[in-house]
């Protein structure tokens, strides 16, 4: 039976309840719960395994949701746990105290080393111009000037930036761990099933059906390389650090903190070395894939636009000079903010939130949503919603500026990054990083599409992420 009041939706069958409907909807998750918003409303309630599960669609909802703290919760299943050390640890699987603790520790240090700041900005522009100069040779290397910008290619560049803040280095350019590492991530984030990954599914089922990992669409085994590499990592830090000398990176931080705790004996502290080791994995995870993606996807949407291409390139040069783009060009680069704005709406990295939990019984939009109930907030449903953004599957940076086109207009409608409490940890550096390495791309060189064949896809690679499929370009240098 239905508990009382909770958002209407479709019934399922027992034990299983909704989830082999759902494809039928749409092979695309977040499209698929769309669909069904159309037929039940924005809040629909329906059966996820035995999951109670809420999916949120449309601004009102998913602004409601995402601004009612009992629904910021995040589901503890043994799988999850089984990634970190069979407890809740990281930052993106954890709620409650130690979340709160954790997160507001980590947006503290960080900031302090340099996310999101300008002090972080040369580090930036030097990893730009080692990337404007490979992309510059392949270009130089091929007689039509044609470039293979492989899925995911930028990865590298923007996960550089946040582990030189995280663990004091940035790899070199054919370092073949992080390669390994990188194609683990890859390998997690496009098996992701949203729909499943988070139903609790007992543990001895899962040790007895080992293949309902693989269509839950967790691939836990890539925790184990990651887990080593950051063991190393901060035993190394261990070893090198020194309290007289200011924190190298987010490593030394934590450490230098859990002395302090060790010191006060308070044994119930959140900051132990399991801890550290699955918050570094989860920034690792977070950060390799998303701001790259909407570098990609910036770069898509120019090839497939050239006149905004060349727009914004007029705009670069007239305002940068024969410079780089930088954090202090970024006011007064107006049509360019519009078009990475644009990006953000249209491209939908992360078109659905994380799977958030009722942490206890709530309302949203006056149903009831019972305590342990799963819910998906559909970010993709705001971004395109056609009620609100005409033809959104058009790409219009100008819909963002005023009617002279001197002023961007900000809109409560895009929340790439999500809203309240659980809003993306990454924003400041992510911000950062996409503007400056899609603006000094864009400065550096002409993306014209290959004449005489299909335009690249716009069509994204599914998952926890959306991420752009490999493309080819020709490349003329501008600079
Ligand atoms: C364009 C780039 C990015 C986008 C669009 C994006 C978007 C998001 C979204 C939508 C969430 C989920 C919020 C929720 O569950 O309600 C999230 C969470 C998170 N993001 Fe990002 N992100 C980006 C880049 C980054 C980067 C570079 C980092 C690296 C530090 C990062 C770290 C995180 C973490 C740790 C969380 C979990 C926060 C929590 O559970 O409270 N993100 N991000």
């Amino acid at each position: 039976r239905r508990p009382a009041n909770i958002p209407p939706g479709p019934r399922g069958l027992p034990v299983v309840g909704y989830i082999p409907f759902l494809k039928k909807h749409d092979a695309t998750p977040y499209k698929a719960l769309i669909k069904l918003s159309q037929t039940y409303g924005p809040v629909t309630g329906f059966y996820m395994g035995l999951n109670l599960t809420i999916s949120v669609c449309g601004y009102e909802a998913v602004k409601e949701a995402l601004n009612n703290d009992d629904l910021n919760g995040r589901p503890d299943t043994f799988a999850r746990r089984a990634r970190t050390f069979g407890k809740r640890l990281g930052f993106m699987f954890v709620d409650g105290d130690f979340f709160r603790e954790q997160r507001r520790f980590a947006l503290r240090h960080l900031r302090d080393l340099g996310f999101g700041r300008t002090s972080a900005e040369e580090m930036i522009q030097e990893e730009i111009r080692e990337l404007i100069r490979l992309i510059g040779e392949q270009a130089g290397s091929d007689p039509e000037g044609v470039v293979h910008f492989q899925s995911g290619s930028f990865n590298r560049n923007v996960l550089n930036i946040l582990w030189a803040l995280t663990g004091g280095e940035r790899f070199k350019g054919d370092d073949a761990r992080l390669t390994s590492l990188l194609g683990m991530v890859e390998l997690f984030n496009r098996s992701f099933k949203p729909q499943t990954a988070s139903i609790a599914v007992p543990a001895f089922l899962l040790r007895l059906f080992p293949s309902l990992w693989k269509i839950m669409g967790i691939r836990n085994d890539i925790f184990e390389p990651l887990q080593k590499f950051m063991r190393e990592t901060i035993e190394e830090h261990a070893e090198t650090r020194s309290d007289d000398d200011p924190p190298r990176d987010y490593i030394d931080v934590f450490l230098k903190e859990m002395e302090k705790q060790q010191t006060d004996h308070n044994a119930n502290t959140s900051f132990h070395y399991e801890q550290l080791i699955a918050a570094t994995i989860d920034l690792f995870i977070a950060g390799s894939e998303t701001s790259s993606n909407a570098i990609g996807f910036a770069l898509l949407y120019l090839i497939h636009n050239p006149d905004v291409q060349r727009k914004m390139q007029a705009e670069l040069d007239q305002i940068c000079g024969d410079a780089l783009p930088s954090l202090a060009h970024r006011p007064s680069l107006v049509y360019t903010e519009a078009v990475l704005i644009e990006t953000l709406r249209l491209a939908n990295v992360a078109p659905l939130t994380l799977m958030h939990c009722a942490s206890k019984d709530t309302q949203l939009r006056g149903f009831n949503v019972p305590k342990g109930s799963l819910v998906m907030i559909n970010l993709y449903s705001v971004h395109m919603d056609e009620t609100y953004w005409t033809d959104p599957e058009v790409f219009r940076p100008e819909r963002h500026l005023d009617a002279d086109g001197l002023k961007v207009k900000k809109s409560e409608r895009l929340m790439s990054f999500g809203l309240g409490k659980r809003q993306c940890l990454g924003e400041p550096l992510a911000r950062n990083s996409f503007f400056l390495f899609t603006t000094a791309l864009v400065k550096a060189f002409q993306l014209k599409a290959i004449p005489d064949r299909p335009l690249p896809t716009l069509e994204p690679l599914t998952g926890v992420t959306n991420a752009y499929q490999g493309f080819q370009v020709i490349v003329t240098p501008r600079l």
